[in-house]
């Protein structure tokens, strides 16, 4: 039996979770106070606190660091990547570190993951993070030689939400063509063509649709006015990642007020959720057209899949026409991660040198 230590740290909080083979032993959700939070200058300022919040539960819940065979964390902001599992090494921790490729929250994960398999001696890994790139050539040409479009999305959940359907529809992924919609405080929305993710929104950099605290696309000429006119660049930065979407329009990033909202008569909250669902379906359409519209399922999932009165009705009306849907309502990040080192320490995958 192999124990598998999982970490996800996320923006206001760290998933831990441990697993004994397939089975989940022990998942915690450990809530960060944003306004603990707020006095780290980047993100990366945060391990120590992170870290040690993390050992402190698990010594609470009685978890012998000793019986752990593999710690593996959700991967950061790296250069593009092949899908796969990946060994932490220096080169790795340093890009990490330095914020080479930009600061997430899942920066975090590969050095937290490092130290504790370091202490104990076991190895470190991570799988499919955010930077995962199968794009094809095409999806690359922004409309300017100097933008290069990016592949950066939830990788990890998009997979394992795609390998989920492939088992239900009982094919091969390889043998699919799917699009995936992971709906949450980020949207991305994906064409995988036989087990490639040929195209997607960049959902990290201003790309897709609207989300409930990111702008998404928005129309160019404006935001260069606002820019040079208007804002700073650090308040720019957070309009499009922290301040845009709903919480812009609404003042809240939580579906379940704006469903409470629109209950109670306001039209303008459903105007602006109508809007949303509304940039969803358009990158459904656009992905299903990617894949020619030969489309074998579309998955819905993440946090906003659980929002069952409006959103996923309204987004359901209007593609089901395209596929079977498939609903999966929140993340399987943690059991995603715990298989992935499975694989490893059963030899049936290798882990890659980053
Ligand atoms: N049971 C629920 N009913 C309605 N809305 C929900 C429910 N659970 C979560 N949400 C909404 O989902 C959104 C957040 O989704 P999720 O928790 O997947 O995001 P995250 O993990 O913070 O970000 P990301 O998925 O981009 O990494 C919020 O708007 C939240 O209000
Ligand atoms: C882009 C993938 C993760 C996120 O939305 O933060």
């Amino acid at each position: 039996m192999f124990k598998i230590l999982v970490i996800n740290p996320g923006s206001t909080s760290t998933k831990i979770a441990v697993y004994e083979d397939e089975k989940e032993v022990l998942k915690e959700v450990i809530p960060h106070d944003i306004s603990d939070l707020k006095r780290f200058r980047n993100v990366v300022d945060q391990y120590e606190m992170r870290k040690d919040t993390i050992l402190e539960f698990l010594e609470k819940e009685n978890i012998n660091l000793n019986s752990i065979s593999a710690v593996v964390g959700r991967g950061g902001l790296l250069r593009p990547v092949p899908s796969g599992i990946f060994k932490i090494n220096e080169k790795m921790l340093d890009e990490l570190r330095t914020a080479k490729y930009g600061e997430h929250e899942s920066n975090l994960g590969a050095l937290i993951a490092y130290r504790i398999a370091e202490k104990i001696g076991v190895q470190a890994l991570i799988a499919d993070p955010v930077v995962v790139d199968e794009l094809e050539d095409i999806a690359r040409i922004s409309g300017h030689p100097d933008f290069k479009r990016k592949s950066i999305f939830h990788a990890l959940n998009q997979k394992a939400i795609a390998r989920k359907i492939s088992q239900k529809i009982g094919k091969d992924y390889k043998m699919l063509n799917l699009v995936i919609v992971h709906l949450g405080g980020g949207i991305s929305i994906g064409a995988h063509k036989k087990g490639r993710v040929v195209d997607v929104n960049n959902a990290l950099e201003g790309e897709g649709p609207f989300t409930p605290e990111r702008s998404g696309t928005l129309p160019l000429t404006g935001f260069i006015d606002l820019c040079y006119y208007v804002y700073p660049e650090s308040d720019i930065r957070k309009l499009i990642k922290g301040r845009g979407g709903l919480v812009s329009y609404l003042g809240t990033n939580n579906a379940k007020e704006v469903v409470e909202k629109i209950k109670n008569g306001d039209e303008y909250a459903k105007k602006i959720y109508s809007a949303m669902a509304h940039q969803i379906i358009k990158w459904i359409g656009k992905m299903s057209a990617v894949l020619n519209f030969e489309v074998d399922a579309i998955g819905l999932t993440g946090g906003l899949a659980n929002e069952n009165e409006f959103l996923i009705p309204w987004i359901k009306e209007k593609v089901a026409f395209i596929a079977p849907i498939y609903v999966f309502p929140g993340e399987e990040e943690e059991e995603a991660l715990a298989n992935a080192a499975l694989r490893v320490l059963r030899g049936q995958e290798e882990a890659v040198d980053y």
